[in-house]
């Protein structure tokens, strides 16, 4: 696989650092997820796909010390804490990279390693909110909405302190050196929708939130209730692809205002949706599979593995547990990820695994036992 070979310590985090050690695991780097001890903590990691788990007391001198051997030879470390924390325990990236100038030193926070809130605590909504993309989000005359903690945690956060990882993978195969990835979920999330600020000037966003073309101003651009209680999704932008929505909901091109029609977009929408309550999804889909319409149901997470399109490219995958998931994207060619069928690991369940394969022996490893460690 793609990141075969690549050795990657996780220290344990909330949620967007265990994405980003999925990733890194499902295209074949060895990630040990670095957990505090089974005795004081819940593994709430539903990421651990593909990791084993060591658990050790960095806040004690042993602890921190058994860290930086294990770091002697990772080749990445993902540190998921706020800023100054690992410094605090001996273990910043001037430690760490003095003792092994190829480290890679990821460090995944909301706000980045400087500025006011750095050391403040923050979760996707704060950070999103911080991003300027919020204010983006949301229905006519409602309060800004966040997508979940989909946008700032895993986009913003988990996907690109990952890309930001393998590319400093790359860069080291040239320089031999490793560097710090400092990440930033407001960054990121602010990266990730430059298409925003870069469209401002293309009159996509300049009427209010919930007012605009991809917003949920337009009706062709919306989600529609159907007869059953589900819903179609409409993305039909274009003016040829209007054009087939229009078809297939039996309205008269000619007798609609114009598409772009901004003031009769209200109108328009109120005319789909009372359209789209007439017929169920699988009616709606019938009627616009295979067309050019940009019409396609919104499948529940129970839906989505048996949809013909998914299970024809084997879009989501089971595990030993029969829990389904999504597959590894993207899908490489000669060297897809091959997402390990395995439960996820409990917390400590490697340790003494771990510790013989990085040089420990077994009474360096009893002696970390006897201590508690
Ligand atoms: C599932 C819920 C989360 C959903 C995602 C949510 C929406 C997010 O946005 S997650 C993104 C959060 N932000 C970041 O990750 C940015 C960077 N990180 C931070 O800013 C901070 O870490 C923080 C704000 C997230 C948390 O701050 P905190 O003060 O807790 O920690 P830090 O300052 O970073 O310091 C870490 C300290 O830990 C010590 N440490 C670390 N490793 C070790 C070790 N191996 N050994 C010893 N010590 C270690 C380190 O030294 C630091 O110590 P000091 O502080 O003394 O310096 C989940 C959201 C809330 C969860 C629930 C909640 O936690 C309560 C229960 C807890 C229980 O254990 C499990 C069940 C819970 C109900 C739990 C369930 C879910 O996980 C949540 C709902």
């Amino acid at each position: 696989m793609a990141l075969s070979g690549v050795r990657v310590l996780e220290l344990a985090g909330l949620a967007p650092s265990p994405l980003c050690g999925m990733i890194l695991a499902d295209f074949g780097a060895q990630v040990v997820r670095v957990d505090r001890s089974p005795r004081s903590a819940m593994n709430t990691d539903v990421q651990g796909r593909g990791k084993r788990s060591l658990a050790i007391d960095l806040k004690r001198g042993p602890g921190a010390a058994a860290l930086r051997r294990l770091c002697l030879r990772a080749d990445v470390l993902v540190e998921p804490f706020r800023h100054g924390v690992m410094e605090k325990l001996g273990l910043g990236p001037k430690v760490l990279l003095q003792e092994n100038p190829k480290l890679i030193y990821a460090r995944l926070t909301g706000f980045g390693q400087s500025g006011r809130y750095a050391k403040s605590a923050g979760h996707d909504i704060n950070y999103l909110a911080l991003s300027g993309v919020l204010s983006k989000l949301g229905r006519k005359d409602e309060n800004p909405y966040a997508p979940v903690n989909l946008l700032a945690d895993f986009a913003g956060g988990g996907v690109m302190c990952a890309m930001g990882i393998i590319m400093a993978l790359y860069e080291r195969t040239k320089s031999g050196k490793g560097q710090v990835v400092d990440a930033s979920m407001v960054e990121g999330a602010a990266y990730l929708s430059s298409f925003l600020w870069k469209s401002q000037n293309l009159g996509l966003w300049n009427r209010f939130r919930g007012e605009n073309l991809l917003d949920s101003g337009a009706p062709f651009y919306e989600t529609y209730k159907t007869l059953d209680g589900k819903f179609m999704a409409v993305g039909a932008i274009e003016p040829q692809f209007y054009e087939q929505l229009v078809k297939g909901l039996e309205l008269d091109l000619d007798k609609l205002p114009s598409q772009l029609s901004f003031s009769d977009w209200p109108e328009m929408k109120k005319m789909f949706a009372a359209i789209f309550s007439k017929k169920t999804q699988a009616e709606w889909c019938r009627i616009f599979d295979g067309t050019d319409a940009c019409v396609t149901p919104v499948l529940s997470l129970d839906e989505v593995a048996l949809h013909q399109h998914n299970k024809e490219r084997g879009s989501f995958i089971k595990n030993d547990q029969e829990e389904i998931s999504p597959r590894p994207s993207p899908l490489l060619s000669r060297t897809p990820a091959t997402p390990s069928p395995r439960r996820d690991p409990f917390i400590g369940e490697h340790t003494e695994e771990i510790l013989l394969e990085f040089g420990f022996t077994k009474e360096e490893i009893a002696k970390l036992h006897s201590e508690k460690l």
